[in-house]
């Protein structure tokens, strides 16, 4: 998978052209700015149950009214709103607290270099007096301040009361309770934002005396003092909060036992994906099958009809657009355009049978192959978005960190290590939090080992393949392949630890954030953006690939003289004349010893743009074309039925985990490469990293394949 899960985002407007007024949303890490921030501009930037999931800044443009029942006599302002990344004082410790810090003062070269028009302070209505801390700080810099207290409808059903007027006055602020969650208390938070920001009046900065004036002992003490006064003051607590979570805490985070508990949680959830998905998959199979049929009786028997011509010319040239554009870091170049009006020229000149082949065996064949793991996918980020609100996956955060720390990976590295179960390249942004450069390099360099979601297709290949009749099975191959992906990183970490980067990785601070009730909008919202951006992929990448593959596999034509007379045969004769046939035997001596045969060095070596093509181009290269799409059991069933020219099966225990083994292993993704290539700075770490992940991924391969062999299993 390739794409951040960034909503689209618009630098503010700086300096003095400054138009509409800057509002920032600030507060400690995990408080529920990014939740607040979407639920005021109505967008879906990812949220978690950890801290230190937004990195950046993030604007939306909103607008805010003032208070009228009448809503002809309403006044509006339009604002840029500001989500930033969390802070825990105003003496940043790592590059993400500094970016929140430098946008409080108006020092962010280019982007915030002016003084925000109004600050609205998010704390926690649970852990009031924790994140009351920071606030004490802001209130300082005396700017036009709001406090926003979230996540109200947490704190009322714990049994906490905040007395919200006791509270403002003890800040001399405006607060606002509000539930990001729920949406209650956003009008009147709109409102109280609009209040402090009217247009056309000048909001006077409040002064405030610190809390800190006159202390003579330690600062960061008194500021807790002061919070934890003001906090009392404020909240009432009707019942003693349950303390029974604790025992479970305790399980949940002992070496042993919660190790045990994030197995069997992650266990289930693979379990859940084939047992659920096999039903949504079945209806996008029989979707296909159908657009497949009706496009092949379409296509007229005479020169290719214009209006055919015409969309499939667009979508295909649309698809070399998109994918160079992507490749070149989302930047236009004039060598995309061109090559996208040469294919769809070239289209047009395609004979009758060949432009049928394209659309059937070429287009439909390769993005039918893709998307029928689409419900998988959806599926599991679904389960994943519940535990990570949940606040388990904290806990799970927690079990993990004395195993990284005893590697060489900071514990701050398993946030970047979670998103990267999603795509490499979020995982890769947010290592931004990472303060160490030595830290922050390691967790680079081994993140894109841990299994992304454009592994699954693979993985569920060679699941059907090998255990098609036992779920059971299946889900325990599946465990076996994210487990081999984290035992790699770690091994990796831990090797680079003693050799190339020395060092000890800096230890976790982090607070267990407590249990709150996962919501099942922001699931469903996750699961939509990941099967978005999933789709998205296929649509532009897979089908450009689909179409170079089918092309290679079709041209040149096997001379009619050649062709042999068994029916059966032509199909493969035709396949090991074309360009593909040629390059695969040139290359098969290299992965003979892996157990491949050359139509699956194909699958490998285009891949290597993207891991997902391994499925579309064995369809391709097996000639399956419109079968595929009807039915993809029958691209495991062709695969099974596979010989070797002795006669032996291709696809033999043996060959199926070795070739498991070097998708979970191989660096096949272009675009992590430049994501890895601008993070690191240079070219030089993104090439550490292909080799070496390739080159381990060959030797593991190599190993897993010869011992089945031995064992018997080849
Ligand atoms: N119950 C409840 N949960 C909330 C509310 N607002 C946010 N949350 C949850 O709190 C968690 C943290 O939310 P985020 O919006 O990611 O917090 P953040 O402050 O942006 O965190 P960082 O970006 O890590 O600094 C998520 O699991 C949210 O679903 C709320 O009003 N009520
Ligand atoms: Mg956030």
């Amino acid at each position: 998978m390739t794409t951040v899960d960034d909503v689209p985002a618009t630098e503010p407007s700086t300096g003095n052209e400054q138009q509409s007024k800057t509002v920032l949303l600030v507060g400690n890490p995990n408080v529920g700015k990014t939740s607040l921030f979407n639920a005021l501009a109505g967008l879906r930037a990812k949220t978690a149950n950890y801290p230190g999931v937004t990195v950046d800044l993030r604007v939306a443009a909103i607008q805010v009214r003032s208070v009228d029942s009448d809503p002809h006599c309403q006044a509006s302002a339009d604002l840029d709103l500001v989500d930033l990344p969390g802070l825990y004082s105003m003496q940043p410790a790592s590059p993400e607290e500094e970016v929140a810090a430098k946008c409080l003062r108006g020092e962010f070269q280019g982007r915030m270099d002016h003084s925000p028009d109004a600050v609205v302070v998010v704390v926690d209505a649970t852990n009031l007096s924790r994140t009351l801390v920071v606030a004490s700080e802001i209130l300082e810099l005396n700017l036009p301040t709001i406090v926003a207290v979230n996540l109200i409808d947490a704190a009322q059903a714990a049994g906490t009361e905040i007395n919200i007027q006791e509270l403002s006055n003890q800040l001399g602020c405006p607060v606002v309770p509000v539930s990001a969650r729920k949406g209650n208390g956003l009008d009147t938070l709109r409102e109280t934002i609009y209040d402090t920001v009217k247009p056309d009046e000048v909001a006077l900065p409040i002064a405030r005396a610190s809390c800190v004036a006159g202390c003579t002992g330690c600062p960061f003490a008194a500021r807790f003092d002061w919070a934890d006064q003001v906090a009392g003051c404020s909240t009432e607590s009707r019942k003693t909060v349950s303390r029974d979570l604790t025992w479970i805490d305790k399980t949940l985070t002992s070496p042993l036992l919660g190790l045990a508990a994030l197995l069997t949680v992650m266990l289930s959830v693979f379990f859940m994906i084939f047992w659920v998905a096999n039903y949504p998959m079945q209806w996008i199979e029989m979707a296909f099958g159908y657009i497949s049929e009706t496009v092949a009786a379409l296509i007229p028997s005479g020169p290719v009809a214009l209006w055919l011509w015409f969309p499939l010319a667009t979508l295909l040239s649309l698809a070399v657009f998109a994918g160079a554009y992507r490749l070149n870091e989302m930047k236009w170049t004039r060598w995309s355009t061109g090559t996208a009006v040469a294919v769809s020229l070239l289209i047009g000149m395609l004979p009758q049978a060949d432009f049928h082949s394209l659309a059937v065996d070429g287009v439909i064949a390769g993005i039918a192959g893709v998307v029928v793991f689409l419900p998988q996918i959806c599926i599991l980020f679904f389960f994943i978005t519940l535990l990570e609100d949940s606040g388990y996956m904290a806990r799970g955060a927690f079990v993990m960190e004395r195993l990284m720390r005893r590697v060489g990976l900071p514990g701050k590295a398993f946030v970047p290590m979670l998103s990267a179960h999603a795509c490499a390249i979020p995982g890769i942004m947010s290592t931004r939090t990472i303060e160490s450069w030595r830290d922050r390099l390691v967790t680079i360099l081994v993140l894109p080992l841990l299994t992304c979601s454009a592994r699954l297709p693979v993985y569920v290949m060679v699941a059907a393949l090998l255990f098609g009749d036992s779920p059971g099975k299946a889900a325990i191959m599946f465990a076996g392949a994210y487990l081999l992906g984290l035992i790699a990183a770690f091994g990796t970490a831990f090797l680079l630890k003693k050799t190339v980067v020395p060092g000890e990785a800096a230890p976790l601070v982090m607070e267990l954030p407590s249990y709150r009730l996962p919501s099942l909008r922001n699931a469903l919202l996750t699961m939509l953006d990941r099967g978005t951006i999933f789709l998205r992929q296929a649509g532009t990448t897979i089908l450009l690939i689909s179409v170079v593959l089918w092309a290679l596999a079709t041209y040149p034509k096997i001379p009619e003289a050649q062709l042999p007379v068994d029916e059966r045969q032509q199909a493969q004769a035709a396949l090991e004349y074309s360009a593909v046939g040629r390059i695969g035997q040139t290359i098969e001596p290299v992965f003979e010893p892996l157990g491949f045969d050359w139509k699956i060095d194909i699958g490998i070596m285009t891949s290597f743009a993207a891991r997902e093509v391994l499925v579309s181009s064995l369809s391709i290269v097996y000639g399956l074309g419109e079968d595929a799409a009807e039915d993809t059991d029958l691209l495991v069933e062709t695969l099974a039925r596979q010989t070797k020219p002795d006669g032996s099966p291709v696809f033999t225990t043996a060959t199926g985990l070795s070739l498991l083994v070097f998708f979970v292993l191989a660096m096949q993704c272009l675009p992590t490469q430049a994501v890895t290539k601008r993070e690191t700075g240079s070219l030089k770490w993104a090439i550490v990293q292909f080799c070496y992940m390739t080159g381990l991924a060959y030797v593991a391969a190599l190993m897993t394949y010869q011992t089945l062999a031995a064992l018997g299993f080849a």
